[in-house]
């Protein structure tokens, strides 16, 4: 749960030198996407794992670059609402970054989301922003009017300044997927030299799609596609497919999550080590299962009484196509499934396609777009829905693969994944001092 304590930050990878971006800009801004509670982590964290259960709710605040408003709101102006306006002169510490832009150009915004829980909605008043680049990897350009951005996941829009100069525009960032209890975060965009960016913007914020409106966010998901070769397009076979159905159960009355009826416990020694060094006590051997009983209901409440917490690693043979299906399913309360952000470590994915109810592998397979898939590192699955996706298990490692909302990981939402581990050289001591292994390392330092 560091994410939600606020330990995170954005890597910007500059293009290779003499390499060309497939599109052209004059200016940049970066922003970092994320979520605040009042509430600590630890709090949080114990209540997650207490009996009863006692969930995070909704955050307090939405933050743009580490910044947000709580209790005041620049949306007040235009509302009947109780709270007050902040007066943002440009030196509060809690007055949001402006975005300061010239008339007539073209700026690029890299939005990343590292909440711990918001799925969200941006959009910038007056101006479609072009989507050009996702997760590192170039898109197949495509103009919208406001985009949805999951946990996990960045992408980078364009936007023309072709707006009348002498006003000002928001820029909003509002809660998706989830019932909202957390007022929207704004900031300005500015045209400067032209307008005093305290000047409040002729009309409201925009509205952001309704929080349920689900066919809006696949409408624009399934937009998202690969410039063509960007990269290669995937094989068109796999060599193993593993379906993983995620449920929210009991476990002797705690409320978690599980994968095929596993919910994820990180063994006290550090995977690589143990896997390198064939110890066998370090976390569970039997390969965890590959899919689900064909007869379960994904529409109906969780009902898997015998679900276990477990450690056990999806091994990988090296280099060879693996299919990961997600398939959702109703939660614990009645008619609620949720989205789940899903990420993975170690490689990027082909997003191969999307679907409604449960997942046939006869059916489904051949809709898939083998033609120009999104090349990505996080994919969401909606609610009682699918998501299809392929990689090469090419880099010798041991991989997280896990729903990116923080608590849910927590829950034990997540498997691991290992190919190649006896390719790798020495393994860093640093990485082997804890558990089983620390003890190794130790003994071997007394050598
Ligand atoms: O994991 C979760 O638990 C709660 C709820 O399902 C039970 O209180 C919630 O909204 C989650 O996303």
């Amino acid at each position: 749960m560091q994410r939600a304590a606020g330990l995170y930050g954005s890597l910007i990878v500059d293009v290779a030198k003499g390499e060309k971006e497939p599109f052209h800009y004059d200016g940049e801004f970066n922003i970092l996407l994320s979520d605040w509670w009042h509430e600590s982590v630890h709090e949080q964290e114990l209540g997650l794992s207490s009996k009863p259960f006692r969930w995070i709710g909704e955050p307090q605040t939405l933050l743009m670059n580490g910044r947000g408003q709580y209790n005041c709101s620049l949306a007040a102006h235009y509302s009947n609402s109780s709270s007050s306006q902040c007066m943002f002169r440009g030196n509060e510490q809690c007055a949001p970054q402006i975005l300061r832009v010239r008339p007539n150009k073209i700026y690029r915004l890299r939005v990343t989301s590292s909440t711990s829980l918001a799925s969200l909605n941006l959009q910038i008043s007056n101006h479609k922003m072009v989507l050009v680049e996702a997760d590192g990897n170039y898109l197949q350009p495509f103009a919208v009017d406001d985009m949805d951005i999951y946990s996990g996941e960045s992408y980078s829009v364009l936007f023309t300044t072709d707006q009348n100069p002498s006003n000002n525009y928001w820029v909003s960032v509002s809660v998706r997927g989830r019932k909202p209890n957390t007022t929207q975060a704004l900031t300005i965009l500015n045209y400067h030299n032209t307008t005093s960016a305290s000047k409040p913007p002729p009309s409201p914020p925009p509205v952001a799609p309704l929080w349920n409106n689900y066919t809006h966010s696949k409408l624009f998901t399934k937009k998202i596609l690969a410039l063509m070769g960007n990269p290669n397009p995937p094989p068109t076979t796999h060599h193993r497919r593993i379906i993983l159905l995620n449920t929210q159960n009991y476990i002797d009355g705690y409320t978690k999550w599980a994968i095929n009826n596993i919910s994820l416990v990180l063994p006290a020694t550090p995977y690589l080590g143990s896997i390198k060094y064939n110890l066998n006590n370090a976390f569970d051997h039997k390969t965890p299962p590959e899919n689900f009983p064909s007869n379960y209901d994904v529409m109906k409440q969780a009902q898997n009484p015998n679900s276990t917490y477990g450690s056990a690693v999806y091994m990988l043979s090296f280099n060879t196509t693996v299919d990961i299906i997600l398939q959702n399913a109703n939660a614990l309360a009645v008619n609620s499934s949720e989205i789940h952000p899903w990420h993975l470590h170690g490689h990027d994915f082909w997003v191969l396609g999307y679907g409604e109810g449960k997942f046939s592998n006869e059916n489904d397979g051949k809709s898939f777009n083998l033609k120009n898939p999104p090349y990505r590192n996080t994919a969401v699955v909606f609610p009682f829905g699918w998501t299809a996706l392929r990689f090469v298990a090419n880099n010798p490692g041991v991989w997280a693969f896990h729903c990116h909302i923080e608590p849910h990981l927590h829950m034990g939402m997540g498997v691991v994944f290992a190919e190649g581990v006896r390719r790798l050289g020495k393994i860093p001591n640093e990485v082997l001092t804890c558990g089983l292994t620390g003890k190794m390392f130790l003994n071997n330092k007394n050598d």
